[in-house]
């Protein structure tokens, strides 16, 4: 989701990555000595949530789901989240909306779409250059929900979903809060999630099918509380782990896989972690379309280390700022959602 710069890829458990914060949105990247070779990630096992569960009405089943949230967010960070009750049907319209969307002889008429202004809430882009492959729409879908209003059908079909989605979101943001040991409502309050600002961005790799190396996004972690990621092809992502290895987040046609965002990683002073990661490209073997959604704060929530979270022992690991201005902290726009964790925290 992040505007994206590229980084040195090494593998192994010292690997720090390192944000080049000298990057600007409107900079071709470096990219000529970009280590495309590096890129391998080893298959492990992910973590599977059950919302329906988080949810139930007995008091075992939701405590044990409460349970299975908390190893999931405190030792990996990222979950496949399932029975999240978004229907099948939803996740076909979506794909095929994008699909359409991205149609390749329609790629003049989305230049509509390209930078204009900082406050846009619609933006289209195309990055093709051996550092990151993709064709990209983001859209603010919260607090208002912007879309294109074509092709036919593509805005109601991605209405529909973020719609469902925003009830995962509060359902979620509950659960969260109580595997923090926290009254059920404190997430959605400290983050005054009524107000979130909710950027989505539709990725289709490679663009135009022709890709430039073996990057679609290079390694970055998002800001806000959570990322929400579904994809139609069930490869290409790949996500540094706890124990500092790449490994590939493998996500089932259907499956909501779950990422704390930047923002929960603050609040929550370092107990859970917003893990680098990245998107791989099977050169020109294989089309992929995902929908990755930022869930953040509302633009004015300020976000610091919860006094919870403080004591003698554990110092504030990170410095507090709005959602807006650590948006805004590389010199992109809001709905270029730029992570700057890097900066906030502290030595
Ligand atoms: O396409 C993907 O699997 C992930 C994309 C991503 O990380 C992002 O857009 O932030
Ligand atoms: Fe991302």
């Amino acid at each position: 989701m992040a505007e994206t710069s590229p980084l040195l890829v090494v593998e192994g458990p010292n690997y720090k990555p390192t944000i080049n914060t000298n990057y600007s949105k409107d900079s071709i990247p470096i990219t000529s000595t970009f280590p495309t070779d590096k890129i391998t990630a080893v298959d492990d096992k992910i973590p599977t949530v059950d919302y329906f569960m988080l949810l139930s009405d007995d008091p075992d089943e939701r405590s044990l789901a409460i349970k299975s949230l908390s190893r999931a967010c405190e030792d990996y960070g990222f979950f496949h989240l399932v029975n999240h009750g978004v229907p099948d049907s939803i996740f076909e319209g979506v794909f095929k909306g994008i699909s359409d969307f991205f149609d390749p002889d329609e790629v003049e008429d989305r230049k509509q779409y390209e930078k204009k202004h900082p406050t846009d809430r619609i933006r289209w882009g195309l990055r093709s250059y051996p550092g990151e492959n993709r064709e990209y729409l983001k859209v603010v879908v919260h607090p208002q929900f912007h879309c294109p209003p074509k092709p036919v059908g593509f805005s109601e079909a991605m209405e529909e979903y973020f719609k469902r989605l925003r009830e995962v979101v509060h359902g979620l943001a509950k659960a969260l809060s109580k595997t923090l040991g926290l009254e059920e409502g404190y997430i959605e309050k400290a983050f005054n999630l009524e107000s979130g600002f909710d950027v989505s961005a539709m990725n289709l790799y490679p663009p135009n099918f022709r890709s430039k190396g073996s990057v679609g996004v290079p390694d970055h972690t998002d800001p806000g509380l959570f990322v929400s990621l579904i994809c139609d092809v069930n490869s290409g992502l790949q996500i540094l782990s706890h124990k500092g290895n790449w490994i590939n987040a493998n996500i089932p046609r259907n499956t909501i896989f779950m990422q704390i965002g930047d923002h929960l990683e603050i609040l929550s002073n370092g107990k859970y972690k917003s893990h680098v990661h990245r998107v791989v490209l099977e050169k020109n073997k294989v089309k992929r379309i995902s929908v990755a959604t930022l869930h953040g704060p509302s633009l004015d929530t300020f976000v610091s280390p919860a006094i919870e979270f403080v004591d003698k022992s554990h110092r504030p690991a990170y410095r507090g700022m709005t959602y807006k201005q650590s948006l805004e902290a590389n010199g992109g726009d809001e709905i270029d959602v730029q992570s700057n964790i890097e900066h906030l925290r502290l030595a």
